[in-house]
């Protein structure tokens, strides 16, 4: 392979559901990828406007043709079927990119191809609004080029971090591709709370919604670790010093996630064992 630079170009994305679709409708909206296809044989909300819109083409099945990149983003547990249609579309130059929990790259090459470039790749859920996070694993065929391509074209959706070793893409996995689902618990959480304490329940969703969106935002936009923005929250014998101590206290939050995460470890090894 050369070392010019290569761009997206043809892209097929196989799965077009909660997450093909948020990165789908990213790339259509910022004009990452030079013509995106979708397989899906009912594509999610996500996606169906642009299709409309005719920013992305849609079929059911693969079509007959390749792509200089297929981006694989159904359940692991339909690989096995979902892949032998794929391996026509995939040509020597094409860049594979799996988003599925689990899936090996020794599985994608073998029903695509010992070759292939393979990234694995493990983005989540606010990749919809350009402010995700995706953690990559390059597979043994990836040249540098072709890394620079799969982040540029993943970038659309937030920052990329790379991982050396393939097995750090479980924890990827149960951190920041889980993640976001935590952080909705604990606005639901927070707001079932408050309305325990008395609230409305719409208050306390909007209170709660607000107080983690801001949160959030303050420490993506702070210099400051978020344990000195927690600090800053916390008055010495205050209300949060209260709060936090239960939090913070024996069977806390913090044995609590690690324990959540070890188990969103263990079950993206156990997908990998099909
Ligand atoms: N959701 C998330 O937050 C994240 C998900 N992922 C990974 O992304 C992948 C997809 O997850 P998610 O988007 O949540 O799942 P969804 O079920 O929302 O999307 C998968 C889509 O693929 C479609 N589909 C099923 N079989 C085929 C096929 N053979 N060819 C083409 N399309 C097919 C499904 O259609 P139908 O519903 O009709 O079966 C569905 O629309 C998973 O591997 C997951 O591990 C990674 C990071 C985060
Ligand atoms: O729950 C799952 O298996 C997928 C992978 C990360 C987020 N959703």
């Amino acid at each position: 392979m050369s070392d010019k630079p290569r761009t997206a170009g043809r892209v097929l994305l196989l799965g077009g559901g909660n997450m093909g679709g948020a990165m789908a409708r990213g790339w259509a909206e910022q004009g990452s990828a030079g013509a995106i296809h979708v397989v899906d044989p009912q594509p999610g909300e996500a996606l169906r406007a642009s299709i409309e819109a005719g920013r992305l083409t849609h079929s059911t099945a693969v079509p007959d043709e390749r792509f200089d990149v297929v981006v694989l983003a159904v359940k692991p547990q339909t690989m096995a079927t979902a892949l032998p249609p794929v391996r026509a579309a995939v040509g020597p130059q094409t860049i594979v990119i799996s988003v599925a929990a689990g899936t090996t790259t020794k599985t994608i090459a073998d029903h695509l191809g010992d070759g292939v470039a393979i990234v694995r790749a493990m983005p989540n859920t606010p990749a919809l609004i350009g402010r995700g996070i995706t953690g990559c694993f390059a597979g043994e065929n990836v040249s540098q080029q072709v890394r620079d391509l799969a982040e540029s074209l993943l970038s659309a959706c937030g920052p990329v971090v790379w991982v050396a070793k393939e097995a750090d893409i479980d924890v990827v996995t149960a951190v920041s591709g889980s993640g976001p689902a935590y952080v909705f618990l604990l606005a639901e959480t927070l707001a079932a709370a408050g309305e325990a304490a008395g609230l409305t329940p719409e208050l306390a969703m909007t209170l709660a919604r607000h107080t983690v969106a801001g949160a959030g935002e303050l420490m993506v936009r702070s210099e400051d670790a978020p344990a000195v923005l927690r600090r800053n929250v916390t008055s010495p014998n205050g209300t949060t010093q209260a709060a936090l101590d239960v939090l913070m206290g024996e069977g806390g939050l913090a044995p609590l996630m690690r324990r959540a995460v070890e188990a969103a470890k263990r079950r993206a090894a156990e997908l990998s064992e099909g």
